[in-house]
């Protein structure tokens, strides 16, 4: 009889962490079943290292977020832990971490179960990081890639502290996405190992030669040395070094992915499938014929993105930065004024009652642009309200624009028929800030000219499983 074929997933994502473990079902039209999967709030959001980054610095304590990280774990069930022969993990994009080699974590076996801790590490400083100026950026060189580089990329990130904060950087002697960083921590690797999903992630990578550009940085000062060695997404970075909570050590980890491309992985049934997820921020996606090769040359006012999926093809992507999080900033808002006017309220709480509110209010003047963070290829265009009128005033209208806003700026961004133009037949929506709020899915319904049906809640998790699930049944056949 076939070994039972059980696998983890974790995503390290902006908001929380989540892991799934998924097991193989033949006879479930998937392929597939999740066994059980966790989700805990990281927040991990910290003061910048650097003073210079200023209010725009975006970075999230590291210790944080593996905290959550073993919660999740913990939550599992202990005897299906057991039985996992393969580890995936993605996480958020573009962001970098630094650490020394060697000394990025120590194991202990201090509570009920063996875990890392992380020890000579930076922060995270994160793709919502907006340190990097126009002006700054426009003073970096041209990259040799398709892809151009925006504030939070990882090189730019990198570029950044070598002007401002040189002493900084000799601290470390290694660097990596968070996710790299747990796969290498996991798998006791000296240097960290990167995909091409990632590399892309940071600028200044060519998905044609899978190569850096090397004469390029080196040429501007850049530390070359904090580069990661970039590999295939889906092969495999290492094998744990020890056990870990019940997984037994010597257990085979996957190279870490994107969260995009791992949530896509987990929900695109079909080349003819759009995937639209809306968890911190929004992205929608669809799948380039095989062969397609994006232009050469980095287009910084472009809205569509081409980001490298699996097996050399790629994913066309409107990635706006504007998504669950504008309403997170709402809601932190309208607690903090309250707070200001003596009252005690739970976020928890004014999510559900705006919620409901923008359900009963089912259309508004009221027009939002909610690009607070800008937008890569329009950094400098923030928000905007218009059409307000004094009866367009209550919550439910204000929370039915915002959620109206998002979608629209979506679809500014790509606009929707393009999609049919490219075959697309079915929308599949997922992530939780879309799955938790009727009105956002409303809006997107109502926008978009193609069915739209929706997938798991712990998405990203679920791929990053899947990616090593098919591996370790590839290798059974074989
Ligand atoms: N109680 C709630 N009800 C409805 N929506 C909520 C609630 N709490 C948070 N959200 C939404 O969920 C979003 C966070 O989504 P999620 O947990 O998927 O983040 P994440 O996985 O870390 O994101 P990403 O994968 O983009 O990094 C928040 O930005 C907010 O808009
Ligand atoms: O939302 C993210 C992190 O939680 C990002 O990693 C996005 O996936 C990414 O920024 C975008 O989709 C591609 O640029």
């Amino acid at each position: 009889m076939a070994a039972r074929s059980v696998t983890l997933g974790i995503d390290l994502g902006t908001t929380s962490v989540k892991a799934a473990l998924v097991e193989a079902a033949p006879g479930d039209p998937s392929g597939f079943v999740v066994l059980a999967s966790c989700a805990r709030a990281a927040q991990a959001e910290t003061e910048a290292q650097s003073a210079a980054a200023g209010p725009q610095g975006r970075e999230q304590d590291v210790r944080r977020i593996i905290q959550a990280l073993h919660e999740c774990l913990a939550a599992l069930p202990r005897q299906q832990l057991r039985k996992v022969c393969g580890i995936g993990v993605s996480g958020q994009m573009h962001g970098v971490m630094f650490w020394k080699t060697g000394q990025g974590c120590a194991w202990t076996e201090g509570g009920a179960a063996p875990v890392f801790e992380p020890r000579a590490v930076s922060h995270l400083v994160t793709w919502q990081d907006g340190r990097c100026s126009s002006e700054f950026l426009a003073s970096l060189p041209q990259p040799e890639s398709h892809l151009s580089v925006a504030t939070g990329f990882g090189c730019a990130t990198i570029f950044w502290l070598l002007k401002n904060s040189p002493e900084f950087l000799k601290s470390y002697d290694t660097a990596g996405t968070i996710h790299d960083y747990v796969v290498a921590m996991l798998c006791g690797l000296a240097r960290p190992l990167m995909s091409d999903q990632n590399a892309a992630s940071w600028g200044y990578f060519n998905t044609r030669s899978q190569s850096w550009n090397l004469e390029i940085l080196r040429a501007a000062g850049f530390p070359v040395q904090l580069l990661p060695d970039v590999v295939e997404p889906g092969s495999v970075a290492g094998r744990t070094s020890q056990a870990w909570f019940e997984i037994p050590r010597g257990t085979q980890v996957g190279v870490a992915l994107g969260d995009l491309q791992a949530s896509v992985y987990s929900c695109m049934a079909q080349k003819t499938d759009a995937v639209l997820n809306i968890s911190t921020s929004v992205q929608l996606v669809a799948s380039m014929p095989s062969g397609f090769q994006p232009a050469q040359t980095p287009d910084p006012a472009a809205p569509v993105a081409y980001f490298p999926y699996f097996d050399r093809t790629y994913l066309a992507v409107a990635a706006s930065l504007n998504g669950g999080n504008v309403l997170a900033t709402f809601v932190h808002m309208l607690v903090q004024w309250m707070a200001d006017l003596g009252l005690e309220v739970e976020e928890s709480v004014v999510y559900s009652c705006m919620i409901q509110a923008a359900a009963q209010q089912r259309d508004t003047c009221l027009t939002i642009t909610p690009t607070v963070l800008g937008e890569r290829h329009l950094p400098d265009q923030l928000a905007s309200v218009t059409g307000i009128s004094s009866s367009d005033l209550s919550l439910g209208h204000v929370a039915r624009a915002l959620c109206r806003g998002i979608v629209q700026n979506l679809h500014s961004m790509l606009p929707f028929r393009q999609l049919r133009e490219w075959g697309v037949e079915r929308v599949i929506g997922s992530g939780s800030a879309l799955s938790r709020n009727e009105v956002l899915q409303q809006e997107v319904q109502r926008a978009f000219p193609l069915p739209v049906s929706y997938g798991q809640d712990v998405d990203a998790a679920v791929g990053a499983a899947l990616v090593m699930l098919q591996r370790s049944l590839n290798q059974q056949k074989s």
